[in-house]
């Protein structure tokens, strides 16, 4: 689905961008869908994973509008050992042992496909509509619930050769030989890690995969503290740094899954907005797909040798503190700003006018503090005049 999404944005920017060469289509197709895969994961699906209150303790959330200030360029963003090996692979527990398939009314069309059919059979997505029944049928389906009972599907028939009875394999087994081939410390270890008291006294050779399983979800969540808390930390490392301008950002804000799903099906006329959610005639009614945004890709088009933002002209390549807190680039997409990280507020009240910092939300975020007791100073300046005192 995200190889033809990527294919259908760089047919989009060839039409917006007719003089584009093949590199700066890949390049801009990519950039757009990364995006477009980091809005997805970080508005839809870490939210239903770990809950919204381990997503504002690692400062997950997705910002409504404006820029996001955490990245570090200094911090490694790449994916812990722990997250990989073990962790992660939480989604084993979830697999149902079969995929539903749908027609276009969501009716059953097909008998269901078992994973163990499904297995080195790709050649059946080349079957008319398959993929589509499929993507209906998954919308539909629940997850398994997350425990210790794993479909035989994959326990006992992982990659099996359906002509060799026996040759199927176990994906649980792989998980915990592959953490211990990798290192992965034993699972109380991690709960030490996260602040969290050792699951039982003195047994400290369970395996991380194995103890973080079973553990009761956290708030809003579907998983335990302990892998909440790894997934939590790996995300806040991989925190997300791509350039757009404020009117291309506005554009990726507007994308979901489903309607990912409907513009990269050929049948799928209808499917519910929170496709991550089961479908419910009130709560989570299926909608035309025609009804949901798509990404206007006008705003990837590439402007003439200047930008022009607060009344000021940049030209090219030219970057310009245009408020105290932001910066702005401008390039042939456009403009594009930052903001600015501030660690002296101080210093930002004796370079700016009050009026000035007032004005730029990014510096009140991060001054706030600072700003309410400069204010406060003033006042009780004003007041000690008033008063006849001297200063
Ligand atoms: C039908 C569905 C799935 C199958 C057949 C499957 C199968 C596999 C297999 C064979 C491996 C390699 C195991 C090894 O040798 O170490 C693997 C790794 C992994 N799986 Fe799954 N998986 C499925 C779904 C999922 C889901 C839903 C998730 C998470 C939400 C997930 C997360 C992972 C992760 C994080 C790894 C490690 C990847 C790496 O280190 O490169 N898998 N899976």
């Amino acid at each position: 689905m995200f190889m033809r999404e990527h294919n259908r944005l760089v047919d989009g920017l060839s039409k917006v961008n007719p003089h584009w060469n093949d590199e700066q289509l890949y390049h801009n197709g990519r950039r757009i869908l990364s995006a477009i895969l980091q809005q997805i994961t970080y508005g839809e699906f870490l939210p239903r994973i770990i809950g919204r209150d381990f997503l504002n303790r690692f400062g997950l959330t997705l910002l409504p509008n404006g820029y996001h200030n955490g990245y570090d360029s200094q911090c490694s963003s790449t994916v812990y050992n722990e997250f990989a090996a073990a962790v992660f692979r939480f989604g084993h527990s979830l697999l149902k042992p079969h995929f539903e398939r749908l027609d276009r009314n969501y009716r059953p069309v097909e008998e269901p496909l078992t994973l163990r059919t499904a297995f080195f059979n790709s050649d059946m997505l080349f079957t008319p509509l398959a993929l589509d029944n499929i993507v209906r049928g998954i919308s539909t389906q629940s997850v398994e619930t997350l425990d210790h009972a794993i479909t035989e599907e994959v326990t006992n028939h992982l990659l099996e050769d359906i002509k060799k009875p026996f040759s199927g394999m176990d994906l649980i087994s792989l998980n915990l030989q592959r953490a211990r081939d990798h290192g992965i410390q034993p699972y109380n270890e991690y709960r030490r890690v996260c602040n969290l008291t050792k699951a039982k006294k003195n047994v400290d050779d369970i395996d991380l995969f194995s103890g973080g399983i079973p553990e009761t979800p956290v708030h809003g969540g579907l998983i335990g503290p302990t892998f909440a808390c790894i997934i939590g930390m790996q995300y806040e490392t991989s925190d997300p740094f791509i350039r757009f301008s404020e009117q291309q950002l506005a554009e990726i804000r507007k994308i979901t899954l489903a309607k990912v799903l409907c513009e990269n099906s050929d049948s799928i006329d209808t499917i519910q907005r929170q496709v991550m959610d089961l479908p419910d005639s009130f709560l989570n009614p299926r909608i035309p797909c025609s009804s949901m945004p798509s990404i206007d890709l006008t705003q990837w088009r590439e402007r003439g040798n200047s930008c022009v933002v607060n009344n000021r002209v940049l030209a090219i390549g030219r970057a310009d503190r245009i408020s105290p807190c932001v910066n702005c680039i401008c390039t042939f997409e456009g403009i594009r700003c930052q903001s600015l990280r501030i660690n002296d507020c101080n210093e930002l009240f004796s370079s700016h006018s009050r009026q000035d910092i007032l004005n730029d939300s990014v510096c009140k975020v991060q001054c706030a503090f600072s700003f309410g007791h400069n204010m406060r100073s003033q006042q009780s300046r004003r007041i000690s005049t008033i008063f006849g005192f001297s200063q």
